[in-house]
Order: C-alpha cells, then sequence, then structure tokens
C-alpha cells in the first residue's frame, strides 16, 4: 500500500461527468436477473469491486453472466435453477451482496458458507439474521450468527410480519428476498423510508408485491420474468463532484444522467437548505427511477441541521457532507446517524479525524457531528481508512486545501467508483 499526495494550487472545475451506475441498483439487476426467467440486459452496470462481488456469486451458483464493460446479459434459470456453490463464497467489502445474499441462501434447497474481508468481518449481520431464523433460517456463524463468516443451511421458511428496528434498506430487502421463498405472506414495516429500489425492481420483475398502510407484502407466488435494466448514475458517487463544485471557486459542473429516486435525494434538499446554487435539468423516468442532469456552480454557503428521516436519504453522503459543512458559514449539527459506525469503517470517527488532520472544526457526536465553518483546510496526512468514501472526501478535500493532502491509499475507491480520477481529471482546469 503506497502513500498518494494530492496537490491543486487553486484549481478550478469546470465542464460535464457522467458518473457510473448505480451501485444499490447494479447489485439487484444481477440479482433479481439470476432469479427470474429469462435473459435478463443491463445497461450501464457498475464495474465496481463490490458488484463485481455479485456477478461472481451467482457464476458460482451456476448462472450464466456474460459482461462486456458496462453491458452485461443474465441467463436465469428461475429461483429453482440456482445451485449449491462449489466454494466458499467471498464478498469481499460489500455489505449489500452479504445481507441481500443471506436472504435470498436462507431458503435455497443447499448449504452456503460465506466470508470477506477485514471490514465485513467487522459488521454486524445480526440484524439480518435475527429476522431470517424467526422465519425459520438456519444460520450458524462467529458470536451466534452476528458476524462473518456464516454458514446458511437452506430450509423451509414462513413468512413473517417484521417492524424494521434499524434504518436499512439491506435488511428490507434480504427480508422481502426470503419472502420470495417464504410459505404465506411476508410483511416489512418501516418507522423512516429507506431506499426502495428492491420494492421498485421486484414489481418490474412481476413479483407479488403490494405497498399499503400494513407496510411491503410479498408472497411466493408466481415465478419472476426477466426485465432488462439501465441503471442510472449513482447520486453517492455524484455527490463527490456536486460538493466540488459547490465549494472550490469559479466552479460549475453538469453531472449528466443521474438517479433522482426520492428516497436517494437527501443530499439535494441540504444543498439547497444551504444555499447551493444548484439546477435540475432533463428529468425523465427510465425502468422505474427517476434520473436527470445535475448541474451545480460555486457559491458562499450556510450551514444546517441534518437529521431525522433525511438521514436514510443521504447516509453514504454524509462524509462528503462533512466536508461541505467546513466550508459553510455557522455551525452544521449532524444527528440520528448512528449508522455510520458499521460501514466500512466507523465513518463519525474516520471522518473527524481526518477533517481535524486538516485543520477543519468538527467534533464527533454519538451520533452524528458537529462542524464550524468556514474554516481554510491546511493539508495534512490522513488515513482512507481502507474505506472507499472516506478516500474520495479525502482527494475532494486537496482540492481546497492550502498545503497538500497525504492520504496511505487510493485503491478502495476502485469498490464504488472506479473512474473517479479520470473524471475528475476530465473537469480539473
Ligand atoms: O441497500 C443498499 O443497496 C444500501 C443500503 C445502505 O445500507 P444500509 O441498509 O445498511 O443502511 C447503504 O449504506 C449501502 O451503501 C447500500
Ligand atoms: C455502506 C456502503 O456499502 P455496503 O454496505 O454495500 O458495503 C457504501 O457504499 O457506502
Amino acid at each position: 500500500m503506497s502513500h498518494v499526495q494530492f496537490e491543486c494550487t487553486s484549481p478550478r472545475l469546470e465542464g460535464e461527468v457522467i458518473v457510473p451506475g448505480d451501485k444499490s441498483i447494479s447489485h439487484r439487476s444481477i440479482i433479481f436477473g439470476s432469479i427470474s426467467h429469462g435473459i435478463t440486459k443491463v445497461t450501464n452496470f457498475l464495474d465496481g469491486e463490490d458488484c463485481l462481488r455479485t456477478i461472481d456469486a451467482f457464476r458460482e451458483m451456476g448462472v450464466q453472466i456474460e459482461k462486456e464493460g458496462n453491458s452485461v446479459l443474465v441467463h436465469g434459470n428461475g429461483l429453482e435453477g440456482l445451485k449449491k456453490p462449489a466454494k466458499t463464497l467471498d464478498f469481499g467489502n460489500s455489505g449489500t451482496t452479504t445481507r441481500l445474499m443471506l436472504g435470498l441462501l436462507s431458503g435455497l434447497p443447499f448449504e452456503t458458507t460465506i466470508f470477506g474481508d477485514s471490514s465485513l468481518t467487522k459488521r454486524p449481520m445480526d440484524r439480518v439474521t435475527a429476522p431470517l431464523r424467526e422465519m425459520g433460517a438456519v444460520i450458524e456463524g462467529e458470536e451466534g450468527g452476528k458476524y462473518l463468516p456464516i454458514t446458511v443451511h437452506g430450509s423451509a421458511l414462513k413468512g413473517i410480519t417484521y417492524r424494521l428496528p434499524v434504518k436499512s434498506a439491506q435488511v428490507k430487502s434480504a427480508i422481502l428476498l426470503a419472502g420470495l421463498l417464504a410459505d404465506g405472506e411476508t410483511i416489512v414495516q418501516e418507522d423512516t423510508e429507506t431506499r426502495n429500489h428492491t420494492e421498485v425492481m421486484l414489481q418490474a420483475f412481476g413479483a407479488d408485491l403490494k405497498q399499503n398502510h400494513e407496510g411491503i407484502t410479498i408472497t411466493n407466488k408466481g415465478k419472476l420474468t426477466a426485465c432488462d435494466v439501465e441503471v442510472p448514475g449513482d447520486i453517492s458517487s455524484a455527490a463527490f463532484f456536486l460538493v466540488a463544485g459547490a465549494i472550490v471557486p469559479g466552479s460549475t459542473i453538469t453531472l449528466k444522467n443521474v438517479g433522482l429516486n426520492e428516497s436517494r435525494t437527501g443530499i439535494l434538499d441540504v444543498l439547497e437548505q444551504m444555499g447551493a446554487a444548484i439546477t435540475i435539468s432533463n428529468e425523465r423516468i427510465t425502468g422505474g427511477e427517476k434520473i436527470g442532469d445535475l448541474t451545480i456552480k460555486h457559491t458562499a454557503l450556510k450551514s444546517t441541521t441534518i437529521e431525522g428521516d433525511v438521514i436514510p436519504r443521504l447516509i453514504d453522503e454524509i462524509p462528503i457532507l462533512a466536508l461541505l459543512a467546513t466550508q459553510a458559514d455557522g455551525k452544521t449539527v449532524i444527528k440520528d446517524a448512528e449508522e455510520l459506525k458499521v460501514k466500512e469503517t466507523d465513518r463519525i470517527e474516520a471522518v473527524c479525524r481526518n477533517l481535524q488532520a486538516l485543520g477543519a472544526n468538527i467534533t464527533p457526536t454519538e451520533d452524528g457531528m458537529i462542524i464550524e465553518g468556514p474554516t481554510k483546510l491546511t493539508g495534512g496526512s490522513i488515513s482512507s481508512y481502507m474505506d472507499h468514501r472516506i478516500a474520495m472526501m479525502g482527494v475532494i478535500s486537496a482540492l481546497i486545501s492550502e498545503g497538500a493532502v497525504e492520504m496511505d491509499e487510493k485503491d478502495s475507491i476502485n469498490i464504488s467508483y472506479p473512474t473517479f480520477f479520470d473524471n475528475l481529471e476530465e473537469i480539473l482546469q
């Protein structure tokens, strides 16, 4: 792992960026393509390491998946066509692959063992293994199934009604996937809406899914049918350039074809509250998901409070929003975001330590952070904590730092945004 140094003297960002495909939707396109009948054509698939883990898993289970660049053909043979993998499945760094696959594997008629890298091994899995066991799943793992490695002995499942105790789309999706294989109705209830890509895609693939005041109800009635997926650009990746455009003097950036599903657009609400100059154009619907172009210009920003129901709508954007807040006038408070502690790293600690090292006035709290701005960042030495979003925040911080920013590695960025540096270069003037 080699150290990298970023230094930009008076940069300005100008031009267009086509951000890569959405990570959440890319994972799901492979999962639903694999368990449906027929050929699913996926375009603008995210070539990030996490999504490649999901492809590998289904190939191991006998699904033919052809991939050429960002186009993928999934030859689905239905749920009954999946075979016991010949080896232990390695889900690398990917929480989404792990949690969604735990739901699916619980109801398949074979045994599977899964593991992951040192970060994934520390992330809690009991949030999915507990409700899956209520459905009848037979799961063994470290600390009673709290941590990887985990072995799932596929078994007969029964539907349950489950109110999510954590605001997590991964937990919701795991239960809905198990519900596809369970006897009777499975109902998931959530107090705060989390990203709904699983529900959107299940409906597009013909699942028996209803949504009403009772919750999200799924049954195992009917087979899923292949459905082409055009993956929208990832707003969580666009976030890095939205913030860069807002804080680097003289910048104007347009981000093309960005997914604008309302369960993901919390960052746009926050940018607006902070006075950012952002416009949305060319809005349209593709595959049940809203997309559009976003243009952002540098302008003076004011502080805000980020809390409550907006948190799941921007959870992955909090590291880069913290950098934005260092440039806003006043005190920005981020709360209700304790989920950040169980991401690829403890993102509350990683964000605060890094921004403090660069000269920001930021204090961690139990469920978020407090940032006083505006502060001129000095540069300094930081760590990516091997977390892609912390690493990209580090690179963007160099654009507004007086001195150089030195970071211990940058390869983790390939998890979600392999073309990040190419896109940055395209707009750096
Ligand atoms: O369902 C998904 O695709 C995701 C849900 C979120 O995680 P949680 O469900 O743990 O909040 C998010 O942080 C992750 O990057 C992707
Ligand atoms: C938390 C993330 O992903 P995952 O949970 O899939 O590892 C992320 O991409 O920021």
